[in-house]
């Protein structure tokens, strides 16, 4: 290998949200050697496959952006399969880069690993201080046993694995399904519908009142580049062999009618917004506290106004074709 942007990367879950960022970030940077794999070709969940991609690849990097996603109601569905797939994703990836001898490894958790009526902002030693939010707590479980096996792997055998827990993402690339995306997908689709159609009102699932904070997806592929390239030295000097994550948000948050209405005036819907109280709300509020990645040279560049613009016209553009 002759220099640092020839290193061989694999991202895992590269057709995502997160792990398309990811690599339109790592190309803006000019690395070029970017190994990637569609769920078809490679299931991570099956270990026999996990180990004979590694131990073919010389992989020296790996980006682990894979994982079953959902909003609130894919999590409060289908628990069996956000904690087994996670477990297995994470476990087979996990071991199997350590097994091949990868340098360094990223890990994504989610902020919805830190207890449900967790002190705001939340810092990263809040973890395992309290009970979970119940409407994702297995997802949650196997986040946070995604984190300690960073932890053990580094602690054990010296592996070089790090974690980062992002706060609620958007952008372009993401799922639009109108029952199991997440909130803002969930909205620009039901706005932009409600246009076209004429429809008089729009439901918003819950009360209003939780709190969420959302982050722009190429603003967490570039932390997620920034805490890759950080020397070694500095992450461990930064985190503790029993508390290695770190916080991506922005640091500021709105509540669902917020967003509901922001998310309308670009959309450009004018008609009337209600609430649905017969679905659940969620943790009423998880605000991250930044100041860490902030200490070490990190900030958010896309305001939640800029974001969700360039996020309705991708999908005009990408899903409605108009
Ligand atoms: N979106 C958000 O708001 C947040 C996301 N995160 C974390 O960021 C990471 C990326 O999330 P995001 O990009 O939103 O998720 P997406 O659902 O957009 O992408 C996940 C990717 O993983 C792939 N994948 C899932 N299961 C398998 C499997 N068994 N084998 C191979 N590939 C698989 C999917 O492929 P396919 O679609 O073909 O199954 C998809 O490309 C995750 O770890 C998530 O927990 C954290 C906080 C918030
Ligand atoms: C990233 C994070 O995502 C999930 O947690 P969540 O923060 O609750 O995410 P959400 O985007 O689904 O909801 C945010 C809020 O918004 C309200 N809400 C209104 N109307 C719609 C709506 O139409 N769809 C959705 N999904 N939510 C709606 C909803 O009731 C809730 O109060 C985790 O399970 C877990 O996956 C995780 O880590």
């Amino acid at each position: 290998m002759n220099k640092e942007s020839d290193k061989r990367i694999y991202v895992a879950g590269h057709r995502g949200l997160v792990g398309s960022a990811i690599v339109r970030t790592l190309r803006k940077r000019d690395y070029s050697n970017i190994v990637t794999r569609t769920h078809a070709e490679l299931d991570l969940t099956q270990q026999a496959q996990v180990r004979a991609f590694f131990e073919s690849q010389s992989i020296d990097e790996v980006y682990l952006a894979a994982a079953r996603v959902g909003g609130i109601h894919a999590n409060n569905t289908y628990p069996a399969e956000f904690i087994y797939d996670n477990l297995m994703i994470e476990a087979n990836i996990i071991h199997e880069a350590w097994r091949a001898g990868v340098k360094k490894l990223l890990f994504l958790g989610s902020s919805c690993i830190y207890p449900r009526m967790a002190q705001q902002p939340m810092r990263e030693e809040y973890l395992m201080t309290g009970p979970l939010e119940a409407t994702n707590e297995p997802y949650a479980i196997a986040k946070i046993a995604g984190i300690k096996m960073c932890e053990s792997y580094r602690r054990q055998y010296g592996a070089d694995f790090r974690s980062v827990m992002p706060t609620n993402l958007y952008g372009p690339g993401d799922n639009y399904h109108p029952e199991n995306s997440h909130v803002i997908p969930a909205l620009i689709r039901r706005f932009h519908e409600a246009k076209m159609n004429g429809a008089e009102r729009v439901l918003i699932w819950g009360t209003g009142t939780p709190r969420r904070e959302f982050l722009y997806v190429d603003d967490m592929a570039d932390a997620s580049v920034h805490v890759m390239e950080m020397e070694r030295s500095i992450y461990e000097t930064n985190t503790t062999p029993m508390l290695s994550h770190i916080n991506v948000g922005t640091g500021e948050d709105v509540t669902i009618r917020e967003i509901a209405e922001l998310i309308s005036k670009v959309v450009g819907y004018q008609g009337n917004i209600e609430f649905d109280t017969s679905k659940p709300d969620g943790t009423p509020r998880k605000l991250m506290d930044t100041s860490k990645l902030a200490r070490l040279g990190w900030h958010p560049s896309v305001s939640l106004q800029a974001g969700l613009i360039e996020t309705y016209r991708q999908f005009q553009e990408s899903v409605t074709g108009n």
